[in-house]
């Protein structure tokens, strides 16, 4: 029996009994679920600062920018963006005041006209040199800034992405600080017309709003001059790329993985702990009602979210590694790892929202009726994560993004094969130049079990996406197609193999996590099982890719199946224990179906009883319902 879990329970008169079902589902302890939470977390000192502070593992990011329960989530951003694009010297005047609360920032650069296509942004910000200002303007109605997060009502601050007109010519998208509420009395600053965009689909604590500014002035030091500089005679310094001051959003993609994550591990907890609790059928007629999660079908619903919970975790970290390895130097104007750096944050991005939303909607529809109740905490969690597919990038174009780096990549090798070119291909695709198994050597069900076997698989599959992908290019363009049309005309091919490159990237990484738990062997063997059922799954899911050139067989796509379904059977035992050690607290799963305690029942008749509608008069019987029955019973 590991150590006692830690929870932080409803604290309501359920919480103090366990129910039986659950409580003999943490009997048999296959491994320490604290190692796991400490291993989840980076130590047991973070888990002890964790439960201080927060809510759950993998969200333990100050940023915490998709928890949802907290305000002014774009105050993180509009310091990261602060961070990446401003100099010492504006870090050290505007960073204080931001940490303190003195002011509230947001990110204002999407537009009503203009979201993904930054190249096209309306907003000006013209330097004056007789005052030594810029001129911020909205020329156009398509130019209202729409859509930055706190915006509404709450920021005072707003850190607007303008085009940059100075020494008469336009220099592209660059980043201004422009207060826009009174720090006295909050109401809205000359030539500032500010609101609230109206009713959305979810995240409705967030107040996302407009801006429209007419020709405001701010000082030449509100321009953020990491990359880029104006002169007091309007003279334009260029520091960096033209995607320099792009790196803000690479950097926010990154760090909005380990929110997102913890919506679907958020799902899987409730999806599988309700599981364990509801009984409906029976598997034999001579048996009781059986737990949901002891059918097969219900198994494949939900364990292979749960291990894709956990590979994103993994990934995350992976990339955050990454971020942090590189960012410095970007900041030094290195931009050598920021192309491979911006490609993997865009195709990260779309694949962890793409598949958390779809996994998170998955564990909502596994819990039947009650999965379609608010009490289940399940329908708000799906409307806020799937926001995430569209914020930060637009996955599409995202996806697209990382498409057009594997091009380029693969080109590269066209171009010049050689020892030196693998050195120098970009960690993250070096498999484009590595030799190539033509078949798969699997001869039966457990050689699937194997990392390298199932890693080797993905490479081959998206090695071959992409070079199908530039095969298709390159035909069109010797028929005569111009490059632009070639590409829209291969965009659908591109986005295949973006999503098997992700795919790889996230077995690969999951892999790697578990080579470093040597010491952990108890920990190492669960969590070795959701890797393999995380890379088994997405096989079975894409069998057309593997079976297209022959790498693997219908014999062995059989092989893998069964595989697979033995996975389900395994991973079922230690279910309960896995997503105790997400940590959880009830009060952040917020969920009548996926408190630790397991009472759904109690709690779900409670919570409604409690709910709005039983405790308000009833307006509609004075009005409507019983004039109507008055009016039937005289007719009867
Ligand atoms: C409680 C909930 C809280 C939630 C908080 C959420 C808050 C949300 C905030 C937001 O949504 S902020 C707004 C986010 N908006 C976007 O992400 C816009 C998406 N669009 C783009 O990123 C770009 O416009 C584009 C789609 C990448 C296209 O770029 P561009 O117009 O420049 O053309 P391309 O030819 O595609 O690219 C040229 C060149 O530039 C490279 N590049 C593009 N982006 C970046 C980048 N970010 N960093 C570095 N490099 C970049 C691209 O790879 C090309 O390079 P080469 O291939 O030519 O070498
Ligand atoms: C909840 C939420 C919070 C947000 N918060 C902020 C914020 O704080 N600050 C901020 O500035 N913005 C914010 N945004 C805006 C967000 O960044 C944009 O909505 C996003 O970048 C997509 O741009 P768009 O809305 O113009 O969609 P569009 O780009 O118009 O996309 C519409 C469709 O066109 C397709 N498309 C567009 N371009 C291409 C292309 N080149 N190739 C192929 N297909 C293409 C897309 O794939 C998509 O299917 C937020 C949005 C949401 C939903």
């Amino acid at each position: 029996m590991g150590s006692p879990v830690h929870r932080v329970s409803m604290g309501d008169t359920w919480s103090r009994q366990v129910h039986p079902d659950i409580e003999s589902e943490r009997y048999k302890q296959t491994f320490d679920v604290e190692r796991l939470t400490n291993i989840l977390d980076g130590g047991a000192q973070d888990t002890a600062l964790r439960r201080k502070v927060g809510c759950s593992t993998t969200a333990s990011l100050p940023s915490r920018t998709l928890s949802g329960s907290l305000g002014f989530s774009l105050q993180h951003i509009f310091l990261k963006a602060l961070r990446s694009l401003g100099s010492e010297e504006q870090i050290a005047k505007w960073v204080p005041v931001c940490n303190k609360f003195q002011i509230i920032g947001t990110y204002a650069q999407t537009e009503l006209g203009h979201g993904t296509y930054l190249q096209g942004l309306e907003t000006e910000a013209t330097y004056d040199a007789a005052t030594q200002e810029f001129v911020v303007h909205s020329p156009t109605m398509t130019a209202i800034k729409w859509w930055p997060g706190d915006l509404g009502r709450s920021a005072t601050h707003a850190l607007v992405q303008a085009q940059l007109i100075c020494s008469g010519a336009r220099q592209g998208m660059h980043a201004f600080i422009v207060p826009i509420r009174s720090l006295q009395d909050h109401t809205p600053l000359p030539g500032i017309t500010v609101g609230d965009i109206g009713p959305k689909m979810g995240l409705d604590h967030v107040d996302n709003g407009f801006l429209q500014l007419d020709h405001v002035r701010v000082p030449r030091e509100n321009m953020l001059s990491r990359f880029a500089q104006v002169l007091p005679d309007g003279t334009y310094i260029k520091l960096g790329t033209a995607q320099s001051n792009y790196l803000s959003m690479v950097v926010t993609r990154v760090e909005l993985l380990p929110g997102i994550t913890a919506e679907l591990q958020k799902a899987c907890v409730i999806a599988i702990r309700y599981s364990i609790i509801r009984h409906q059928s029976r598997l034999r007629p001579s048996e009781p009602e059986a737990k949901i999660l002891d059918y097969q079908t219900q198994q494949q619903k939900l364990l292979p979210q749960l291990a894709t919970a956990y590979a994103f975790h993994f990934l995350a970290r992976s990339l955050l590694e990454f971020l942090h390895d590189s960012h410095d130097a970007i900041l030094d104007r290195d931009f050598s790892l920021l192309p491979e750096l911006h490609a993997l944050s865009a195709g990260l991005k779309a694949m962890v929202s793409d598949f958390c939303t779809y996994g998170a909607e998955l564990c909502r529809r596994a819990c039947g009726g009650h999965g379609y109740s608010k009490l289940s905490g399940l329908p708000s969690l799906v409307t806020k994560v799937t926001a995430s597919c569209t914020f930060e990038g637009e996955n599409t174009v995202l996806y697209l993004q990382m498409a057009r780096f594997l091009v380029k990549s693969y080109q590269r090798t066209q171009v010049s094969l050689g020892p030196t070119l693998q050195r120098s291909l970009p960690q993250s695709v070096a498999y484009l130049t590595a030799p190539d198994l033509a078949r798969c050597p699997a001869q039966r069900a457990a050689d699937f079990f194997h990392p390298e076997l199932y890693t080797t698989a993905w490479a081959h599959v998206a090695a071959r996406l992409t070079k199908d992908s530039v095969h298709h290019i390159q035909t069109l363009m010797r028929s005569g197609a111009d490059e632009h049309e070639a590409w829209n005309r291969t965009t659908v091919i591109h986005l295949q193999a973006a999503k098997a490159h992700c795919y790889y990237v996230t077995v690969k990484s999951f892999t790697e996590a578990l080579e470093k738990l040597e010491s952990e062997p108890a920990v190492r063997q669960v969590l070795r099982r959701l890797c393999d059922l995380y890379a088994l799954h997405g096989i079975l899911t894409n069998t057309g890719d593997f079976l297209h050139d022959g790498f693997l067989s219908g014999a062995q796509v059989d092989m893998a199946r069964t595989a697979y379904l033995d996975l389900l059977l395994l991973v079922r035992k230690d279910a309960i224990l896995l997503t105790d050690a997400f940590d959880f607290t009830d009060q952040c799963l917020n969920s009548a179906l996926g408190c630790y305690d397991g009472n759904v029942y109690e709690r779900l008749f409670d919570w409604a009883q409690k709910s709005p509608s039983n405790t308000q008069e009833n307006p509609a019987y004075e009005k409507y319902i019983r004039p109507l029955l008055q009016s039937c019973r005289s007719k009867l």
